[in-house]
């Protein structure tokens, strides 16, 4: 595997930078093409990502005539005339965002078998919401040597109150009740921009969707649905990283395209921290100050501060002037990144979910590994501004959410190379 060794300690980021398609977003429309009986979905500014490339593969399985075109950043679906019902242990195990692919699969099949998506390093993950949802709508769900069967004969429509506003299991349900029969109202639903613009291309592609954005939506069935053209949303966690990465430089960096109001709570954390933001025609400027301030920050649901921002932020505030703290409330298991950021000289008190981080300016290069995907690019940032010389290793945390980031960095400035680790370095 590869490694990044950064230099930092002098770096101060200008430029622009351009931001992909959102991860976050193409899984589950790469799951909605298993909803098309007729038809081509063609997605454009697509990402290219291990996590893509794996999602691929799940719904060709699964039936779908999927090409991508890396060149163009386009993905062409042919719709399957007809869909398996079993997704396998060997495509599922390896990403937990495939569980999205059970709702479009029972509302098609009236059946789904799906491996048990497991947990990951950020936490246990449990998908409750979503078999809860799936049983008021009329399936019976059973588990039974690491998989999930359901199965209904007619997937009615139903009211749904989730728990908590998970972002799986809000788009879960959402593409379950597209071909249901009647109307779904999913309450207390995720509100996050992935919501939107997977109801934007089930919208597109026939479906009847109503309300996404909000914390109710309206879902009635249709008959059938087919393809459609849509281009996938920028990924505001991305954008958010390159904004951090500026702030943290005291740089100047335009951030091409960038979607404000999708990075309200980062932008506003920043702005107290005394970072200055600047809309333009082609983006968001943002300029970091000599010294960012200290801040306290509390992982939430959107339109809360994303906890995908959470790793990155703590390398804002480790370099910060003063106290700051960070409390994760959405995964129970993601300050990992901190442990790594000790070793480069981070001053943390860790109390369950809670950081007490006290800023310095004295941060020492280090060999640090990634923990998750973005405790890596966290671990980067941190890199930049930490005297001497620091090595991340297991960067196929970074692929899954990434592209070239690396190289984007090294054309704002960054002194950073990626080469190949010796196995001996890896462990
Ligand atoms: C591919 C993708 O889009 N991943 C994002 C998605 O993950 P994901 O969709 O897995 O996140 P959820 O919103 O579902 O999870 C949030 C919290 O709810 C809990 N929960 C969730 C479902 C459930 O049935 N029961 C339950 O208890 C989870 O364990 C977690 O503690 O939203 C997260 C929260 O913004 C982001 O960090 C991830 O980057
Ligand atoms: C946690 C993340 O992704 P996933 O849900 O795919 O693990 C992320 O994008 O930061």
């Amino acid at each position: 595997m590869d490694k990044i060794i950064v230099k930092g300690g002098k770096t101060r980021l200008q430029g622009e930078v351009e931001i992909e398609g959102a991860k976050n977003a193409v899984l589950p429309l790469l799951a909605a093409t298993l909803l098309a009986s007729e038809g081509e979905v063609q997605l454009g500014n697509v990402p290219i990502l291990s996590d893509v490339f794996m999602m691929n593969n799940l719904v060709k399985h699964l039936g779908v005539k999927l090409t991508f075109d890396q060149s163009t950043k386009q993905i062409i679906a042919g719709a399957g005339k007809t869909i398996k019902s079993n997704a396998p242990y060997e495509y599922v195990s390896k990403m937990r965002a495939s569980i999205v692919v059970m709702g479009p699969i029972l509302s098609r099949n009236g059946a789904a078998r799906v491996s048990m998506p497991g947990g990951c390093s950020i936490g246990s993950r449990p998908i409750d919401l979503h078999l809860r949802g799936f049983e008021l709508m009329g399936a019976k769900i059973t588990q039974k040597a690491g998989y999930i069967e359901a199965s209904a004969e007619h997937l009615r429509g139903a009211q749904i109150y989730l728990d908590f506003p998970s972002v799986g299991a809000t788009q879960n349900l959402m593409m379950a009740a597209t071909l249901a029969d009647g109307t779904t109202t999913i309450e207390n639903a995720a509100r996050e921009p992935e919501i939107v613009d997977l109801a934007n291309l089930l919208n597109k592609m026939g479906a009847r969707v109503r309300g996404a954005g909000t914390d109710t939506i309206v879902i009635k069935g249709v008959k059938a649905m087919h393809g459609a053209h849509h281009s996938v949303v920028q990924d505001r966690i991305e954008a958010g990283t390159f904004m951090v990465a500026a702030a943290m430089t005291k740089g100047d960096v335009l951030i091409k395209d960038a979607i404000s109001e999708h990075n309200r709570p980062l932008i506003s954390k920043l702005t107290e921290m005394g970072v200055r933001f600047i809309e333009e025609p082609e983006g968001i400027r943002v300029i970091g100050p000599e010294r960012l301030k200290a801040t306290n920050v509390k992982t939430l649901p959107h339109p809360g501060f994303p906890t995908d921002m959470q790793s990155q932020m703590t390398a804002a505030q480790a370099v910060a002037k003063g106290e700051s703290t960070m409390i994760e409330t959405v995964f129970e298991n993601r300050f990992q990144h901190l442990e790594e950021m000790r070793r480069m000289g981070l001053n943390v008190e860790i109390t369950r979910n809670s950081a007490l981080i006290e800023g310095t300016t004295q941060l020492q290069g280090a060999a640090v590994k990634s923990t998750d995907l973005r405790a890596s690019a966290a671990l980067i940032l941190l890199g930049l501004v930490a005297q001497g010389e620091t090595e991340v290793f297991k960067l196929n945390h970074l692929d899954r959410g990434y592209y070239q980031f690396h190289e984007k960095l090294k054309a704002l400035g960054a002194n950073i190379e990626r080469v190949k680790a010796d196995e001996d370095e890896e462990e």
